[in-house]
């Protein structure tokens, strides 16, 4: 793959770049709903990238009441990495993706915050990466792409790969926002630029990250992207429905009338 052909020549480089930049703080944003078999893995593959490369991190697991007892998991984890690297924030019932991550980074205290899906889908191993591409530019914003050259999307039957097109497709040419992939949510956030930019933010659901990255054009930010593959679950079943997908028009539509 090209990607990890990419990662593996520049590991080097990248660890003593991030090795000096020792104030630095990492703080990922996990939200969970019934993912007790992949969080373990999950938390494992992140604190490993992370101290290979010797940079300070913590997980802040959003956990929406999940009935599977993801956070039973959870607790487990917090003893065996430490509650000040895994801080359990969950909330009373499922109430989306993103106010998961509203709720979320008030508890962050890392200087740079990094979203992601907890089921692998979004795998570590691209993180190095974007560190490295946001110092280098100076990035507000990273965005792991899955619609550049290097990215892809595995796994996804042609429903669901029609759905995430036709998504992108929607919004960029209502929108323009000049990003190759507008749902994903693979991102790396200077921590002051995602406060801002949740704070204008008025979608709740899976159209959330396309709102931001919106939202992050009009205010200027600078935006990078980084080619991810993204792999589709093994354990578990996504939570993206019909109501998701009306959502996400409607979302885009608004936004279409508020720019
Ligand atoms: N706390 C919380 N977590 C949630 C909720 N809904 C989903 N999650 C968590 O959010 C992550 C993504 O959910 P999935 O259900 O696995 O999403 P997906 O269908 O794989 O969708 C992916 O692709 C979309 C775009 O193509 C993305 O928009 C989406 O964020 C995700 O990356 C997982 O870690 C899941 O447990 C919720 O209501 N509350
Ligand atoms: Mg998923």
């Amino acid at each position: 793959m090209a990607a990890d052909h990419a990662i593996l020549n520049v590991d080097d480089t990248f660890t003593s770049q991030i090795n000096a930049m020792t104030t630095d703080k990492y703080s990922v944003l996990l939200p969970t709903y019934n993912e007790r078999e992949n969080l373990p893995v999950i938390t494992w593959l992140l604190a490993r990238t992370f101290t290979q490369h010797n940079i300070d991190w913590e997980i802040v697991i959003i956990d929406d009441a999940s009935p599977d007892g993801t956070q039973d998991v959870a607790r487990e984890l917090q003893k065996i990495y430490g509650e000040d690297r895994i801080q359990l924030r969950p909330r009373a019932g499922k109430l989306g993706l993103g106010t998961a991550y509203v709720h979320g980074i008030q508890f962050a205290t890392g200087n740079y915050t990094i979203i992601m899906d907890a089921d692998f889908s979004h795998h570590p191993k691209f993180i190095p990466e974007m560190i490295r591409l946001q110092k280098q530019h100076d990035y507000d914003v990273v965005s792991g792409t899955r619609y550049k050259t290097g990215g892809g999307v595995y796994g996804w039957d042609l429903k669901r790969k029609l759905v995430s097109r036709g998504a992108n497709f929607l919004a960029t040419l209502l929108l323009r926002p000049n990003a190759s992939d507008l749902t994903g949510s693979f991102r790396l956030y200077k921590k002051d630029v995602l406060l801002q930019l949740i704070q204008a933010t008025i979608a709740k659901g899976y159209v959330f990250q396309m709102e931001m990255i919106v939202r992050a054009r009009q205010f200027n930010y600078k935006v990078g992207e980084v080619p991810i593959t993204f792999v589709d679950r093994v354990y578990g079943e996504s939570k993206m429905g019909a109501s998701e997908i009306v959502q996400y028009a409607q979302g885009v539509w608004r936004l279409f009338l508020s720019i």
